[in-house]
């Protein structure tokens, strides 16, 4: 049976429109055209007269302005994902791959965009500028020559403390064989000597401290420290690879260590400076210790760069664990760089501590990355480890917005293997996620200061919540800033969200949101407009099938009358006039 019914939430216009069979709460729809809020759970409806009183001014909005004729702003990849596999078919974690030589050609850039990478990094730490241009250069021209859909990212290379034997392979120390690490410079190698690239790596470093190399590749004890050197004798034999980490313990427990470094170096700054002139999407900072750096590169960014480039915090040391919540706080999303982590605390508490960081970015409402060592067999081999499946399973479990492949795709020679092994992983996770309907675990905080923004944010938790209980086929959503495609993203819901934006840069932020498709539209402030033209261009191009029903959310701030908010849940189908 045909339905149509409103329901007022907060003042907020709900309409329901179309031939809608299931239950809503319980409630079955088709027996009541008309829905009071009483009969919904879980919807806090409970806010004052301002409130509305504001979004009551909804209906009085009048119509101007159109979307362009004919585009819908889908990318190659998605549209054809979309038409291949159906609204739920599509990968809702999305991939980063870093561009190393193995991959930085433009057919290979191609074939892993068609592939599913949406994110391109660049890791600054290797590598040329002019390098580091021709593959931003390349991605732009698949963007726009080809309809590709890929962001790109510079990660900073940052202060970083390293150890280097000077030659270009390994070196192997053996059982008790005595080394000197030493501040001095020189070129080359000499025997049984390593290069400290700092001066003061050894201050507070006691004789009979432990040396870990590269969280447990070798170690060594200190014997005596001579000058700012230390002299010290292999303890647990193991491999010295060029430009190693290390982390120093004493009595079986890490020696915390702040040393007196800015976050970005010079070398990090003239980088962020080469990546605006370049038109990148995020940078990741390496080595955060607070939030500071964070909020001193926003700061930076919102006056020199014309672009809203999103800033990134890599989680990778202790410092930056004891002020999660602030850094996270500060930055527009987040990296688990487990590589770096993993030399910083011990190995056994990676998983836990990527457990606390993903629910404190969900909290926050900020997407995470979970990068390094995800499929590291397949740097050499072309099948991953049971170990690494389950691994790269755990991350999908736990909601991360993105997976991250590092020298799998930079070095490696499978790294298309490696690209279609977190897809295919990704989405047989995602689908007994939603089984098992994990998402209503999910716990959140209230994040809005304001009225407005706690409005927003109630909108999309019923949103989500209906869309899942209808079980339509996808959330359509309309926003400038790219903040109520966020806020759906963070209840993790079973259908895809299509993401209508008239900011390029919303749109590629957008590319690291769990379960979002960005879409570049024409944006109007006549909100039924735009929804209709939407639905009928997605409905000329053959996306929407007779029986698919579709949850509209809309959050468009008129230009002109910026008082008046126009915002809306509406469920639509075929049946319905607008289809
Ligand atoms: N732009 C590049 N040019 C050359 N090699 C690269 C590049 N980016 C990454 N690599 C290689 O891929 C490996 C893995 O990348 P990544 O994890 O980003 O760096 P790292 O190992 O330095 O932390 C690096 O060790 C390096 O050998
Ligand atoms: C991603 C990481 O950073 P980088 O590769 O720059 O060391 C990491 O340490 O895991
Ligand atoms: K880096
Ligand atoms: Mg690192």
């Amino acid at each position: 049976m045909a339905v149509m019914g409103d329901l007022a939430l907060m003042g907020t216009k709900i309409k329901l429109i179309g031939k809608l069979e299931k239950r809503v709460f319980g409630v079955p729809l088709s027996s009541s055209p008309r829905f009071s809020v009483s009969q919904t759970r879980n919807l806090d409806v409970s806010k004052s007269r301002t409130a509305v009183r504001a979004v009551l001014q909804v209906e009085k909005i009048q119509s101007s302005g159109e979307l362009k004729e004919g585009s819908l702003g889908f990318d190659v990849v998605s549209e054809r994902e979309l038409k291949e596999n159906g609204f739920l078919g599509l990968r809702k974690t999305k991939l980063v791959c870093t561009i190393g030589p193995a991959c930085s050609s433009l057919d290979e850039l191609e074939k892993l965009a068609i592939a599913g990478m949406n994110v391109a990094r660049l890791n600054m730490c290797h590598n040329s500028r002019e390098w580091h241009q021709d593959v931003i250069w390349k991605i732009k021209k698949l963007n726009q020559e080809k309809g590709y859909c890929v962001s790109v990212m510079i990660d900073t290379e940052g202060n970083q403390i390293q150890v280097d034997h000077g030659s270009s392979s390994s070196v192997k120390a053996e059982e008790d064989s005595i080394w000197y690490f030493t501040t001095e410079k020189f070129e080359g190698s000499r025997p049984f000597t390593i290069q400290a690239n700092y001066e003061g790596f050894s201050e507070g470093v006691n004789s009979g401290d432990e040396i870990v190399i590269d969280g447990g590749m070798a170690t060594f004890e200190v014997i005596e420290k001579v000058g700012n050197g230390l002299r010290c004798k292999c303890t647990d034999p193991g491999l010295l690879l060029p430009r190693a980490k290390l982390s120093f313990w004493r009595d079986g427990k890490l020696l915390g260590r702040d040393y007196d470094l800015p976050t970005l170096s010079t070398k990090d700054w003239s980088d962020i400076v080469f990546g605006i002139s370049e038109d990148i999407d995020f940078i990741a900072v390496s080595f955060v210790k607070d939030a500071e750096a964070i909020t001193h590169l926003r700061d930076y960014l919102t006056t020199t760069s014309s672009k809203a480039i999103k800033v990134l915090a890599k989680i990778e040391s202790l410092e930056s664990l004891r002020r999660l919540e602030e850094i996270v706080e500060a930055s527009d999303g987040i990296m688990i760089a487990r590589g770096d982590l993993g030399v910083e605390i011990p190995l056994e508490q990676i998983p836990s501590v990527q457990k606390d960081i993903t629910y404190v970015c969900r909290q926050l409402n900020k997407p995470v990355i979970v990068a390094s060592q995800l499929l590291e067999s397949m740097v050499e081999y072309p099948t991953p480890t049971r170990a690494e499946v389950a691994d790269v399973s755990e991350a999908v479990r736990q909601y991360a917005d993105a997976l991250m492949l590092s020298g799998e795709s930079a070095i490696g020679s499978y790294g298309m293997k490696a690209l279609s092994v977190l897809r295919t992983t990704s989405t047989r996770m995602e689908q007994s996620c939603r089984e098992e309907n994990r998402q209503t675990l999910l716990h959140q905080r209230k994040l809005g200061a304001s009225l407005p923004d706690q409005i927003a944010e109630q909108i999309c938790n019923c949103a989500v919540e209906m869309a899942d209980n209808l079980g339509v086929d996808a959330i359509f959503v309309y926003t400038r800033h790219g903040k109520m495609a966020s806020l759906l993203s963070r209840n993790r819901p079973n259908p895809p969200i299509f993401a209508f934006t008239n900011d390029n840069s919303t749109q590629m932020a957008l590319n690291l949101q769990w379960g979002v498709t960005p879409l570049l539209a024409d944006l109007s402030d006549d909100m039924e407009g735009n929804v209709k033209k939407t639905v009928e261009l997605i409905k000329a191009k053959g996306m929407i099938k007779k029986d698919e029903a579709i949850l509209v959310v809309s959050d468009i701030i008129p230009i002109s009358t910026a008082q008046t908010i126009f915002q809306s849940i509406q469920v639509k189908n075929h049946q319905s006039h607008c289809l």
